[in-house]
């Protein structure tokens, strides 16, 4: 278990800094993965990452949870609690930092679970090692675990194979909701969740991270999430994603309320949905093995000058020449809705 943190908050949980991940392919090609993501997340938030597919975000949390494959060059610093992720070895990374400091909830959940073991067995295994429960309380803390992420008690001496994606899902969640580990990554936590279970995931996730222990302010969730309904309900801010680049933080108030977010992309995304404009963004996004110079958005944006030829700089949460001073048009809140981005 973590030391306890310092009384005074918001604590910053995790701290990234230029973090960038290429992979090598044959011939001497890279993908770049991520490139230069700055952010940082203090103790009680939940940051939703967003972004089209194949944008990077799950490649990021890999590298969070030092999970990248051996193809994959990792530069720029991570620490959670003071601790570097980028670079650790094997040994830090098993016994200090995987369940410890970095709770995860995989995205393929039913990968993450050892098929030979019940979902009783996983519960309780990770209790007795994450939680230290006595012996004695196990079994009625697995149900309640379960019960957290509504897993049916009547299920848990199910095998993985005997689950089906939204039962994997919740397991995993269980799973994860058991630790103490100051920063919890959750990637697509409520795929094949209706959308009853998508709130229930989404607050009992909150709750998790609001939880204070020991003096602790909390813990902080990175949630990555195609789900723009479950990053309004459970976000405080919002980091949009595309091309492996981070082109916008901002309060989750602002992102999906207010003036709405800045930067072309962050807008279009919203546009896209059924609740707002219904407008899909124009052409597709660049190949991260084969990335224009400049914005890698310039191609798709309406506002792209030639000054776009030139990549922005990310200040001020925002990596953009010409945001958007105005609000997204028909904005209004998607809450309720079953859309995704
Ligand atoms: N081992 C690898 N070797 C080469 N490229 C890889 C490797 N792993 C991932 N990539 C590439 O990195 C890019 C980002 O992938 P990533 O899985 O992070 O996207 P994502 O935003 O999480 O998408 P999704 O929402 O579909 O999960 C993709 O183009 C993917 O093909």
């Amino acid at each position: 278990m973590s030391a306890p943190r310092a009384a005074t908050a918001p604590a910053t949980v995790l701290s990234v800094r230029d973090l960038s991940v290429r992979f090598r392919m044959r011939g001497g090609r890279h993908v770049a993965a991520v490139t230069s993501a700055t952010f940082d997340l203090a103790a009680g938030e939940c940051l939703a990452l967003v972004g089209e597919s194949g944008c990077g975000k799950s490649v990021l949390a890999s590298a969070l949870l030092g999970l990248l494959p051996g193809n994959a060059q990792t530069a720029g610093t991570a620490t959670v609690d003071g601790v570097e992720l980028l670079g650790a070895g094997e040994r830090t990374l098993a016994t200090s930092v995987r369940g410890r400091r970095v709770g995860l909830v995989p995205q393929s959940p039913a990968a993450h679970l050892t098929p030979v073991r019940t979902v009783r067995a996983h519960l309780e295994e990770t209790l007795r090692e994450l939680a230290g429960t006595p012996r004695r309380q196990v079994r009625a803390a697995a149900v309640a675990a379960a019960e957290r992420a509504a897993f049916p008690a009547d299920h848990l001496d199910r095998y993985p194979h005997e689950l089906s994606g939204g039962l994997a899902q919740r397991a995993a969640t269980a799973l994860a909701l058991i630790g103490d580990a100051p920063l919890l990554l959750a990637d697509e936590p409520t795929t094949g969740l209706d959308r009853d279970l998508v709130n229930h995931t989404a607050d009992e996730l909150r709750r998790h991270v609001r939880h204070v222990t020991d003096g602790t302010a909390g813990r902080a969730l990175l949630m990555i999430t195609h789900d723009l309904v479950a990053a309004e309900r459970i976000a405080d801010r919002v980091a949009v994603m595309y091309a492996g680049r981070i082109v916008e933080i901002s309060r989750a108030a602002d992102f999906f309320g207010g003036p709405g977010p800045r930067h072309p992309y962050a807008r279009g995304l919203l546009a896209a949905l059924p609740e707002r404009d219904f407008v899909p963004i124009p052409g597709l996004p660049p190949e991260l093995g084969d990335l224009p110079p400049g914005c890698a958005f310039a191609a798709r944006c309406d506002r792209a000058t030639d000054r776009c030829a030139g990549v922005p700089d990310f200040t001020g949460g925002l990596a953009c020449h010409h945001p958007s001073p105005g609000p997204v048009p028909g904005a209004a809140a998607v809450r309720g809705s079953a859309t995704h981005a």
